[in-house]
């Protein structure tokens, strides 16, 4: 699934409609009837319906929307904030067919006091004033009704955009529809993914309107939102008569006398998720304690570190800021084997960027915005503000594999293809939940083919984690890496029963 910019929206419904000669009025027919089929999931019989229209297509959308509730016996009305002989192009064919088929127009500018009875009488109020053609900041007349709509105490579901929202994720400051519910039009747009955007959408649900996969792939976008059908199809097989050397042979440096459970949350991730050997390196004063939590691993003294034959390593965790550390995230970068660096490493790459130009085995980074920050020199708000250009920028300056983390986790590959993480929640914004991601990093970065599924499907099953963990029997508040570890095992135990019955 693919995430556009409004630019690639709109070249993908031109692409559809001069190319592959889908008119504009049947995409909005097919619009109009996937909105109507997921509104009858959520929409109770006796409920009050208001549907608040604005100049264009996106009120196209409501036009069609009204004709076919009119066949039910609801109470439903539909208002316009232009006046109908402002209404063009594919939404006044619309506008016709209801007009045609018996429907009613309330016009906002005649009747605002019956408007606003209405709105505060509603139970749903369906917001299709504004989708992807809105840019800039809402003229007075469409921002007094955006204010009426938040005002209501209606369930409020917007139509493939919360009207006010830029469908690019420019920052803004600008009262936006705040939805409960957007039903996006065939592809997410970028707004989505990015604060503050990102908190105006509601549940949101992506509904098919037809348009075939080729004028999508026609307008170039990079960007795709990963699907579990992707996980599935990419994940591992173990082969039934493979060996542990088979499965990677992986070093992680992490620890410190100060931090030794972000070493053992790393290790043992790595060790859940299926690592071939593993061979840990943490000061000697916490060797012991691994030693009797990690029976599994081997353990070699920082002074000698051998790098020969491994597969690769992850090195951060926990290692401590001070300068000594910092001689081992060089020596990790100079030995140029496929490398996870998170955490403190992070926080001594800031000062050797340059060290990353010339290898030629994958560098898997994953800041959070703040870490993201250091390592560019740009504000946390810009990151946040910004995370796919800064994020491909980056990546592709320095060759890496950037895992921005965030409610929805960015992943940037060194040519710039990005993939979106749906899977996580609040309950990850913890200590130690890093750390358990890079464990999974190491063991997938060692098992898969493709090191872009390698990276999309260790975030994938570390959001699962948390996900499956608030959705059954915890709640975000309580959440220890501990649990998110020791849920591996089932969230992996789904996905392969799933690949299995799927093969
Ligand atoms: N393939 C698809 O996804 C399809 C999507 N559809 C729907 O179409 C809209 C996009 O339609 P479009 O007409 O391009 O744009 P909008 O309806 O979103 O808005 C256009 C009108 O908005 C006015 N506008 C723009 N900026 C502002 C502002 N700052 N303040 C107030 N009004 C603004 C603008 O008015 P002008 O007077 O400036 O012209 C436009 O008229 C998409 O989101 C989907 O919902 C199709 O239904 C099917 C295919
Ligand atoms: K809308």
């Amino acid at each position: 699934m693919h995430v556009v910019t409004r630019e690639e929206m709109q070249a993908i419904d031109l692409y559809t409609i001069q190319t592959i000669g889908l008119g504009g009025p049947i995409l909005m027919e097919n619009a109009g009837q996937a909105i109507y089929d997921a509104l009858a999931k959520t929409v109770k019989a006796g409920d009050q319906i208001v549907i608040v229209i604005g100049k264009g297509n996106n009120g196209g959308d409501g036009f069609v929307l009204s004709r076919l509730l009119l066949a039910e016996d609801r109470s439903v009305e539909t208002w316009l904030l232009p006046d109908m002989e402002a209404i063009r192009g594919d939404a006044r064919v619309h506008l016709h067919a209801f007009l045609e088929s018996g429907g009613t127009i309330h016009q906002i500018n005649s009747e605002p006091e019956h408007f606003a009875t209405r709105l505060h009488e509603a139970d749903v109020v369906v917001d299709a004033l504004l989708g992807t053609g809105f840019h800039g900041v809402p003229r007075a007349d469409y921002a007094q009704v955006i204010q009426q709509i938040n005002a209501s105490s209606a369930k409020i579901i917007a139509v493939d955009l919360p009207s006010g929202v830029p469908a690019n994720g420019e920052p803004f400051s600008h009262e936006a529809v705040h939805a409960a519910q957007t039903l996006t039009l065939q592809c997410p747009k970028i707004a989505q993914f990015v604060q503050p955007a990102a908190g105006f959408f509601g549940k949101t649900e992506i509904l098919s309107i037809g348009i075939p996969e080729r004028a999508v792939q026609a307008s170039g976008t990079q960007r795709e939102l990963r699907t579990r059908a992707d996980v599935r199809r990419s994940l591992p097989v173990r082969e039934p008569f493979s060996n542990k050397g088979t499965h990677g042979k992986g070093l992680l440096i992490a620890g410190a006398p100060t931090m030794p459970g972000a070493a053992y949350f790393a290790a043992r991730a790595a060790l859940r998720s299926g690592i071939g050997l593993l061979t840990v390196s943490v000061p000697e004063e916490i060797r012991p304690i691994l030693a009797s939590l990690l029976p599994e691993v081997m353990y070699q003294p920082r002074q000698s570190l051998d790098y020969n034959k491994l597969s690769g390593l992850a090195i951060g965790p926990g290692l401590g800021r001070d300068r000594a550390q910092a001689a081992f995230v060089a020596q990790a970068l100079d030995a140029d084997i496929p490398t996870v660096i998170d955490a403190d490493g992070l926080y001594h790459l800031a000062a050797m960027l340059e060290r990353l130009a010339g290898r030629h085995a994958p560098i898997v980074l994953s800041p959070h915005p703040g870490e993201m920050a250091r390592l560019t020199g740009q504000s946390i708000q810009s990151i946040e503000s910004s995370r796919f250009s800064i994020s491909r920028s980056f990546a592709r300056k320095y060759g890496i594999y950037l895992v921005l983390k965030g409610r929805y986790t960015l992943i940037t590959a060194p040519d710039g293809r990005q993939v979106v993480n749906p899977t996580g929640n609040a309950a990850l914004a913890k200590g130690g939940s890093g750390d358990v991601l890079t464990g999974i990093l190491l063991a997938y970065l060692l098992q898969h083919k493709q090191v872009m599924d390698a990276v999309c499907n260790a975030v994938y099953v570390h959001g699962a984690l948390a996900d499956t963990l608030v959705q059954t029997c915890h709640s975000p508040l309580d959440v220890l890496a501990t649990d998110l570890i020791e849920q591996i095992p089932p969230v992996l135990h789904d996905l392969y029963k799933e690949k299995e019955a799927r093969a």
